[in-house]
Protein backbone atom coordinates (compact mmCIF):
# COMPACT_ATOMS: atom_id res chain seq x y z
CA UNK A 1 0.00 0.00 0.00
CA UNK A 2 1.10 3.12 -0.98
CA UNK A 3 2.41 5.39 2.00
CA UNK A 4 1.16 8.78 2.87
CA UNK A 5 3.34 10.37 3.83
CA UNK A 6 7.52 8.86 3.48
CA UNK A 7 10.40 10.95 5.01
CA UNK A 8 13.74 9.82 5.07
CA UNK A 9 16.31 11.82 7.08
CA UNK A 10 14.29 14.54 6.28
CA UNK A 11 15.50 18.21 7.50
CA UNK A 12 14.36 21.91 7.66
CA UNK A 13 16.73 24.99 9.06
CA UNK A 14 15.76 28.00 9.01
CA UNK A 15 18.65 30.07 9.29
CA UNK A 16 21.35 28.43 11.10
CA UNK A 17 19.49 26.60 13.28
CA UNK A 18 17.28 23.32 12.75
CA UNK A 19 13.80 23.47 13.15
CA UNK A 20 13.35 19.20 11.79
CA UNK A 21 16.44 17.07 11.95
CA UNK A 22 16.83 13.24 10.18
CA UNK A 23 13.44 13.06 10.67
CA UNK A 24 12.41 9.14 8.93
CA UNK A 25 9.05 8.01 9.09
CA UNK A 26 6.39 5.80 7.16
CA UNK A 27 2.67 6.65 7.64
CA UNK A 28 0.45 3.94 5.48
CA UNK A 29 -3.00 4.86 4.32
CA UNK A 30 -5.96 4.75 5.20
CA UNK A 31 -5.52 6.31 8.80
CA UNK A 32 -6.26 8.71 11.04
CA UNK A 33 -3.13 10.11 12.57
CA UNK A 34 -2.52 12.43 15.68
CA UNK A 35 0.94 13.36 15.53
CA UNK A 36 1.67 14.99 18.68
CA UNK A 37 4.63 16.33 20.55
CA UNK A 38 6.08 19.16 23.16
CA UNK A 39 6.00 23.24 21.82
CA UNK A 40 9.33 23.27 19.19
CA UNK A 41 9.34 19.49 18.41
CA UNK A 42 8.58 20.44 14.19
CA UNK A 43 5.34 19.24 14.12
CA UNK A 44 3.91 22.19 11.55
CA UNK A 45 7.57 21.89 10.53
CA UNK A 46 7.01 18.64 9.15
CA UNK A 47 3.10 19.48 7.90
CA UNK A 48 4.21 22.18 6.08
CA UNK A 49 7.23 19.97 4.24
CA UNK A 50 4.43 17.47 3.78
CA UNK A 51 2.27 19.72 1.53
CA UNK A 52 4.79 21.67 -0.15
CA UNK A 53 4.78 24.96 1.79
CA UNK A 54 8.17 24.47 2.11
CA UNK A 55 11.25 23.00 1.00
CA UNK A 56 13.21 20.36 2.77
CA UNK A 57 17.18 21.38 3.55
CA UNK A 58 18.36 17.46 3.59
CA UNK A 59 16.62 14.58 3.02
CA UNK A 60 13.45 13.64 1.34
CA UNK A 61 9.67 13.74 1.63
CA UNK A 62 7.22 11.96 -0.49
CA UNK A 63 3.37 12.59 -0.17
CA UNK A 64 0.77 9.77 -1.49
CA UNK A 65 3.83 8.83 -3.56
CA UNK A 66 4.80 11.97 -5.24
CA UNK A 67 7.10 15.33 -4.43
CA UNK A 68 4.93 17.71 -1.78
CA UNK A 69 3.08 20.82 -4.37
CA UNK A 70 5.29 19.10 -7.12
CA UNK A 71 1.93 19.32 -9.96
CA UNK A 72 -1.24 20.32 -10.06
CA UNK A 73 -2.59 16.68 -9.34
CA UNK A 74 -0.43 16.36 -5.82
CA UNK A 75 -1.41 19.68 -4.95
CA UNK A 76 -5.53 18.85 -5.44
CA UNK A 77 -5.18 15.38 -3.66
CA UNK A 78 -3.47 16.95 -0.36
CA UNK A 79 -5.34 19.40 1.72
CA UNK A 80 -3.93 21.53 4.29
CA UNK A 81 -5.28 23.61 6.92
CA UNK A 82 -2.72 25.44 9.24
CA UNK A 83 -2.47 26.34 12.70
CA UNK A 84 -3.68 30.22 12.20
CA UNK A 85 -6.25 28.61 10.03
CA UNK A 86 -5.52 30.77 7.05
CA UNK A 87 -8.92 32.48 5.14
CA UNK A 88 -9.25 35.45 3.19
CA UNK A 89 -10.28 38.63 5.82
CA UNK A 90 -12.12 40.71 3.50
CA UNK A 91 -13.88 37.67 2.01
CA UNK A 92 -16.88 36.69 2.56
CA UNK A 93 -17.80 33.19 3.44
CA UNK A 94 -19.69 32.56 0.30
CA UNK A 95 -16.70 34.12 -1.64
CA UNK A 96 -14.18 31.34 0.21
CA UNK A 97 -16.60 28.73 -1.05
CA UNK A 98 -16.87 30.06 -4.55
CA UNK A 99 -13.04 30.17 -4.58
CA UNK A 100 -12.85 26.33 -3.20
CA UNK A 101 -14.98 25.67 -6.23
CA UNK A 102 -13.22 27.33 -8.63
CA UNK A 103 -9.35 26.16 -7.25
CA UNK A 104 -10.53 22.36 -6.45
CA UNK A 105 -11.27 19.57 -9.35
CA UNK A 106 -12.87 17.45 -6.86
CA UNK A 107 -14.79 20.55 -4.71
CA UNK A 108 -18.00 19.41 -2.68
CA UNK A 109 -20.34 22.01 -3.11
CA UNK A 110 -23.36 20.73 -1.31
CA UNK A 111 -20.91 19.34 1.52
CA UNK A 112 -19.63 22.75 2.07
CA UNK A 113 -22.75 24.76 1.95
CA UNK A 114 -24.60 22.02 4.07
CA UNK A 115 -22.02 22.17 7.25
CA UNK A 116 -21.70 25.78 7.18
CA UNK A 117 -25.60 26.40 7.28
CA UNK A 118 -25.06 23.66 10.10
CA UNK A 119 -22.77 25.67 12.00
CA UNK A 120 -24.69 28.58 11.29
CA UNK A 121 -22.33 30.94 9.60
CA UNK A 122 -23.47 33.44 7.41
CA UNK A 123 -22.80 33.64 3.90
CA UNK A 124 -22.65 37.02 3.61
CA UNK A 125 -20.59 37.78 6.72
CA UNK A 126 -16.78 38.75 6.30
CA UNK A 127 -14.09 36.13 8.06
CA UNK A 128 -12.40 39.37 9.14
CA UNK A 129 -15.26 39.54 11.31
CA UNK A 130 -15.89 35.74 12.75
CA UNK A 131 -14.44 34.58 15.87
CA UNK A 132 -11.46 32.47 15.91
CA UNK A 133 -13.42 29.51 16.12
CA UNK A 134 -15.79 30.26 13.06
CA UNK A 135 -12.50 31.14 10.94
CA UNK A 136 -11.37 27.52 12.33
CA UNK A 137 -14.71 26.46 11.13
CA UNK A 138 -14.33 28.10 8.08
CA UNK A 139 -10.77 26.48 7.28
CA UNK A 140 -12.13 23.24 8.34
CA UNK A 141 -14.88 22.73 5.93
CA UNK A 142 -12.69 24.34 3.07
CA UNK A 143 -10.43 21.39 3.93
CA UNK A 144 -13.22 18.90 3.80
CA UNK A 145 -15.01 20.21 0.64
CA UNK A 146 -11.65 19.70 -1.25
CA UNK A 147 -12.11 16.18 -1.02
CA UNK A 148 -8.59 15.35 -0.67
CA UNK A 149 -6.90 11.96 -0.69
CA UNK A 150 -4.79 13.51 2.62
CA UNK A 151 -5.90 16.19 4.94
CA UNK A 152 -3.30 17.72 6.61
CA UNK A 153 -4.71 19.34 10.06
CA UNK A 154 -2.43 21.78 12.15
CA UNK A 155 -4.01 22.00 15.80
CA UNK A 156 -7.78 21.78 13.73
CA UNK A 157 -9.28 21.82 16.99
CA UNK A 158 -7.79 24.40 19.07
CA UNK A 159 -10.06 27.23 18.59
CA UNK A 160 -13.44 25.26 18.83
CA UNK A 161 -15.47 25.11 21.74
CA UNK A 162 -15.52 21.37 23.41
CA UNK A 163 -19.14 20.54 21.47
CA UNK A 164 -18.07 22.07 17.98
CA UNK A 165 -14.53 20.21 18.71
CA UNK A 166 -16.76 16.75 19.62
CA UNK A 167 -18.80 17.37 15.88
CA UNK A 168 -16.21 18.17 13.81
CA UNK A 169 -13.84 15.07 15.01
CA UNK A 170 -17.14 13.18 14.22
CA UNK A 171 -17.72 14.49 11.05
CA UNK A 172 -13.90 13.80 9.75
CA UNK A 173 -14.20 10.21 11.13
CA UNK A 174 -16.88 9.63 8.45
CA UNK A 175 -15.17 11.75 6.06
CA UNK A 176 -12.56 9.14 6.69
CA UNK A 177 -14.22 6.25 6.67
CA UNK A 178 -16.61 7.02 3.44
CA UNK A 179 -14.79 8.89 1.54
CA UNK A 180 -11.27 6.81 1.98
CA UNK A 181 -9.86 10.19 3.49
CA UNK A 182 -6.34 9.59 5.39
CA UNK A 183 -5.79 12.55 7.65
CA UNK A 184 -2.59 13.01 9.43
CA UNK A 185 -2.97 15.99 12.39
CA UNK A 186 -1.19 17.26 15.03
CA UNK A 187 -2.77 18.10 18.30
CA UNK A 188 -1.74 19.32 22.36
CA UNK A 189 -5.60 17.83 23.10
CA UNK A 190 -4.14 13.94 23.75
CA UNK A 191 -8.46 13.31 24.95
CA UNK A 192 -9.06 14.65 20.96
CA UNK A 193 -6.57 11.78 19.75
CA UNK A 194 -8.20 9.33 21.56
CA UNK A 195 -11.28 10.08 20.20
CA UNK A 196 -10.47 9.83 16.49
CA UNK A 197 -6.56 8.98 16.11
CA UNK A 198 -6.19 5.22 15.27
CA UNK A 199 -2.36 5.45 14.49
CA UNK A 200 0.00 7.47 16.49
CA UNK A 201 2.95 9.51 15.65
CA UNK A 202 5.06 11.21 18.91
CA UNK A 203 7.60 13.50 17.66
CA UNK A 204 10.10 15.01 20.36
CA UNK A 205 13.14 16.96 19.29
CA UNK A 206 12.40 16.37 15.54
CA UNK A 207 13.13 12.72 16.30
CA UNK A 208 10.23 10.00 15.90
CA UNK A 209 9.96 8.14 19.09
CA UNK A 210 7.19 6.10 18.01
CA UNK A 211 4.64 5.56 15.47
CA UNK A 212 2.20 2.56 14.87
CA UNK A 213 -1.18 1.65 15.41
CA UNK A 214 -2.80 3.08 18.42
CA UNK A 215 -4.65 -0.56 19.61
CA UNK A 216 -1.12 -2.50 18.71
CA UNK A 217 0.92 0.64 20.99
CA UNK A 218 -1.75 -0.16 23.76
CA UNK A 219 -1.06 -3.53 23.69
CA UNK A 220 2.45 -3.66 23.69
CA UNK A 221 3.82 -1.01 26.11
CA UNK A 222 2.53 -1.41 30.39
CA UNK A 223 3.51 0.40 33.09
CA UNK A 224 5.29 -1.56 35.78
CA UNK A 225 5.11 -0.83 39.53
CA UNK A 226 7.77 -2.12 41.83
CA UNK A 227 10.60 -1.57 44.29
CA UNK A 228 12.91 1.02 43.54
CA UNK A 229 15.78 -0.05 41.34
CA UNK A 230 17.83 1.17 38.04
CA UNK A 231 16.36 0.25 35.03
CA UNK A 232 18.75 -1.84 34.09
CA UNK A 233 18.13 -4.25 36.61
CA UNK A 234 14.57 -4.96 34.14
CA UNK A 235 14.46 -7.73 32.05
CA UNK A 236 16.03 -7.41 28.89
CA UNK A 237 12.72 -7.81 26.72
CA UNK A 238 11.05 -4.83 28.59
CA UNK A 239 12.27 -1.57 27.18
CA UNK A 240 12.41 1.49 29.15
CA UNK A 241 10.08 4.40 27.73
CA UNK A 242 10.11 6.33 30.58
CA UNK A 243 11.17 6.03 34.60
CA UNK A 244 9.87 7.78 37.73
CA UNK A 245 11.24 7.02 41.15
CA UNK A 246 10.25 7.75 44.66
CA UNK A 247 12.65 6.79 47.68
CA UNK A 248 10.93 3.12 47.72
CA UNK A 249 9.08 2.35 44.29
CA UNK A 250 9.91 2.55 40.68
CA UNK A 251 7.50 3.19 38.10
CA UNK A 252 8.43 2.45 34.62
CA UNK A 253 6.62 2.62 30.84
CA UNK A 254 7.79 -0.18 29.24
CA UNK A 255 7.52 -1.68 25.72
CA UNK A 256 7.55 -4.90 25.31
CA UNK A 257 5.98 -8.03 23.14
CA UNK A 258 3.95 -9.49 26.49
CA UNK A 259 4.49 -7.79 29.88
CA UNK A 260 6.84 -9.36 32.60
CA UNK A 261 5.45 -12.45 34.79
CA UNK A 262 8.31 -11.62 37.71
CA UNK A 263 6.02 -11.24 40.59
CA UNK A 264 7.67 -8.14 42.00
CA UNK A 265 6.91 -5.99 39.64
CA UNK A 266 2.80 -4.85 39.51
CA UNK A 267 1.56 -4.83 35.48
CA UNK A 268 -1.24 -2.17 34.47
CA UNK A 269 -2.04 -1.14 30.71
CA UNK A 270 -1.31 2.63 29.90
CA UNK A 271 -3.92 4.78 28.31
CA UNK A 272 -3.23 6.92 25.72
CA UNK A 273 -2.15 10.03 27.27
CA UNK A 274 -0.12 7.94 29.84
CA UNK A 275 1.81 6.93 26.57
CA UNK A 276 2.14 9.86 24.96
CA UNK A 277 3.56 11.60 28.19
CA UNK A 278 6.50 8.47 28.78
CA UNK A 279 7.85 9.43 25.29
CA UNK A 280 7.35 13.14 25.51
CA UNK A 281 9.31 12.49 29.11
CA UNK A 282 12.36 14.52 28.83
CA UNK A 283 14.49 12.96 31.53
CA UNK A 284 14.61 9.40 29.92
CA UNK A 285 14.68 10.96 25.99
CA UNK A 286 18.01 10.88 25.90
CA UNK A 287 18.29 7.68 27.57
CA UNK A 288 15.62 6.42 24.99
CA UNK A 289 18.20 8.01 21.76
CA UNK A 290 21.40 6.19 23.01
CA UNK A 291 19.49 2.86 23.50
CA UNK A 292 17.83 3.11 19.52
CA UNK A 293 21.59 4.20 18.37
CA UNK A 294 23.28 1.22 20.43
CA UNK A 295 19.99 -1.57 18.83
CA UNK A 296 20.51 0.42 15.33
N1 LIG B 1 9.55 30.70 10.41
C1 LIG B 1 10.45 30.29 11.32
N2 LIG B 1 11.62 30.92 11.45
C2 LIG B 1 12.55 30.51 12.34
N3 LIG B 1 12.39 29.47 13.20
C3 LIG B 1 11.23 28.81 13.12
C4 LIG B 1 10.19 29.18 12.19
N4 LIG B 1 9.15 28.33 12.36
C5 LIG B 1 9.51 27.48 13.34
N5 LIG B 1 10.75 27.76 13.80
C6 LIG B 1 11.48 27.03 14.86
O1 LIG B 1 11.52 25.66 14.48
C7 LIG B 1 11.32 24.82 15.59
C8 LIG B 1 10.16 23.88 15.32
O2 LIG B 1 8.98 24.67 15.20
P1 LIG B 1 7.56 24.05 14.84
O3 LIG B 1 6.61 25.20 14.68
O4 LIG B 1 7.71 23.11 13.71
O5 LIG B 1 7.25 23.22 16.17
P2 LIG B 1 5.87 22.57 16.68
O6 LIG B 1 6.21 21.20 17.14
O7 LIG B 1 4.83 22.71 15.65
O8 LIG B 1 5.55 23.48 17.93
P3 LIG B 1 4.13 23.88 18.62
O9 LIG B 1 3.62 22.65 19.28
O10 LIG B 1 4.56 24.92 19.62
O11 LIG B 1 3.23 24.44 17.55
C9 LIG B 1 11.12 25.73 16.80
O12 LIG B 1 12.34 25.82 17.49
C10 LIG B 1 10.75 27.06 16.18
O13 LIG B 1 11.22 28.12 16.98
Amino acid sequence: MTAVLRAQALGKKYGRRWALRECTIDIPAGHIVGLVGPNGAGKSTLLKLACGQLEPTAGGIAVLGGRPGGTPAQLAKVGFVAQDTPVYASLTVAEHLRLGARLNPRWDDGMARERIARLGLVPAHRAGKLSGGQRAQLALTLGLAKRPDLLILDEPAAALDPLARHEFLQHLREAASEHKLSVVLSSHLVSDLEQVCDYLVVLVDSRVQIAGRTDHLLTTHHRLTGPRCDPGRLPADQYVVSARHTDRQSTFVVRAGAPTHDPAWTVSRVSLEDLVLAYMDQHTAEHRRVAQEVRG
